[in-house]
């Protein structure tokens, strides 16, 4: 294994897993930290954590125990890939974690960029844009978990952090590779935000990053780095082989992202509300609705997500934490009733969601195949299952009809 990957959610990892497998490098994501060695040939390895979410000290110890896991296996390069909105508090997780990393590595240079141009997200001048709009007004100030209230990466990034942070302004990045890296060696601060607006600029970036220890980012700041490995000779050709997956479908939704909202609101097939207050009253069961869906024709929803006061209504009541987790275990559960019930297809949106869900369903391994939309791949979990793990904003309006549609071309 070459590039060790640490993802701080399950839909971001997928993205990640999806970027590196189109770069061509033998990609395998795996569920948690693994037990036993890796698989010979597997070039780079992703370890999908839920560790976005959680207090800071123990995504601290998970990231840690996943790059033990990761030097074992001969990494050279470790990414540490977060969310292309940046999600985290003022505590954390992203900065903690990072500089964790970098000091167990002894890496003194660390590159922060979210930039995922394809996605619409970009940053310039420090700061994070999604689209035309500054992540403080794209719709993320509300988000349920980490509102993103400021777009300033530097001086959100400052908050959680020991040390002093750095910018690589765009102009540099503009002059290429070498300037890069020459700005990066002159740069008094250990953790630097990256300008980035153009995939040209990622693989810019990427190029310079060659042979640093640590490297962070959304999915985009790995697309450069395959490159490299590449042109030491280090790559065999990445294996083909996918093939999807007959037989049931349904999808799960806990994301209240606006691109999700939209796709639930396009939906076309049977679906089921599931609102945090029958939740909480205990009106609804996982096995309930889990039997509701294996009743339908069609591609049955099962979805949680709601608008911003709705949600913001039931956390003031139950408390955010407490509704969230009361979510998510309903998801996970349903997921596993789901599978059991003969589920073979199973689309989940949200990264927490997702996280739940996979966990929940206890697999290993998940083996990346073609990509569905920008950032989301479909994903092999064993003979009998397969998934697509669609982050809040990713996805057309219709994704979650084209994500069934493509996990079971070629069945
Ligand atoms: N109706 C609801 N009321 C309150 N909280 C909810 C509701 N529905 C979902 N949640 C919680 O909101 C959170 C949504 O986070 P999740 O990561 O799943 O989606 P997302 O943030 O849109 O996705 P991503 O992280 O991929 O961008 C989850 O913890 C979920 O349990
Ligand atoms: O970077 C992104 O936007 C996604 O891969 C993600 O992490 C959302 O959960």
């Amino acid at each position: 294994m070459l590039l060790g990957c640490i993802g701080d959610d399950f839909t971001g990892s997928s993205d990640l897993g999806n970027t590196l497998t189109r770069a061509g490098m033998r990609t395998v994501q795996y569920v948690g930290v693994p037990q036993g060695a890796a698989d010979e040939g597997v070039e780079a390895g992703v370890v999908a954590l839920k560790s976005r979410s959680v207090p800071v000290e123990e995504a601290v110890r998970l990231s840690l125990d996943a790059l033990d896991w990761l030097l074992a296996q001969g990494c050279e390069q470790i990414l540490f890939k977060y969310c292309s909105t940046f999600d985290s508090t003022p505590q954390g997780n992203i900065g903690p974690v990072a500089e964790a990393l970098a000091e167990r590595l002894g890496a003194d240079r660390v590159i922060f960029c979210p930039a995922f141009p394809g996605a619409g997200r970009r940053v310039y001048q420090g700061h994070l844009f999604v689209g035309d709009r500054l992540l403080s007004e794209s719709g993320m100030e509300n988000h349920p978990l980490t509102p993103m209230t400021d777009p300033d990466l530097r001086r959100w990034l400052a908050r959680q952090v020991k040390g002093p942070v750095g910018h690589l302004p765009a102009d540099v990045v503009f002059d290429g590779a070498e300037a890069i890296r020459t700005r990066l060696d002159a740069t008094d601060a250990r953790l630097i935000v990256c300008d980035a607006i153009r995939d040209a600029d990622l693989m810019a970036l990427g190029a310079a990053a060659a042979g640093l220890r640590l490297v962070t980012g959304g999915s985009g700041i790995a697309m450069g780095l395959p490159e490299n490995f590449r042109k030491a000779g280090r790559l065999s050709k990445a294996a083909a082989g996918w093939r999807g997956q007959s037989g049931r479908a349904a999808v799960l939704s806990g994301s209240c992202s606006n691109a999700t909202r939209a796709q639930v609101a396009r939906h076309e097939g049977p679906r089921l509300e599931i609102t945090a207050e029958a939740l909480m009253a205990g009106e609804i069961t996982a096995r309930e609705a889990a039997g509701w869906a294996l009743a339908q024709e069609g591609l049955p929803l099962v979805y949680s997500s709601a608008d911003p006061e709705v949600v913001r209504a039931a956390q003031e009541r139950f408390g955010r934490e407490t509704v969230a987790g009361r979510v998510e275990d309903f998801f996970a559960e349903t997921a596993r009733a789901l599978v059991e019930g003969g589920v073979a297809r199973l689309i989940t949106a949200g990264g927490e969601t997702s996280g739940a869900v996979v966990e929940a369903l206890a697999r290993d391994t998940l083996e990346i195949g073609p990509e569905i939309a920008p950032g989301v791949p479909c994903l092999r979990a064993g003979p009998d299952l397969v998934l697509a793990l669609k982050s809040g904003n990713f996805g057309g309006p219709d994704f979650f009809a084209e994500a069934d549609a493509m996990l079971g071309q070629g069945a």
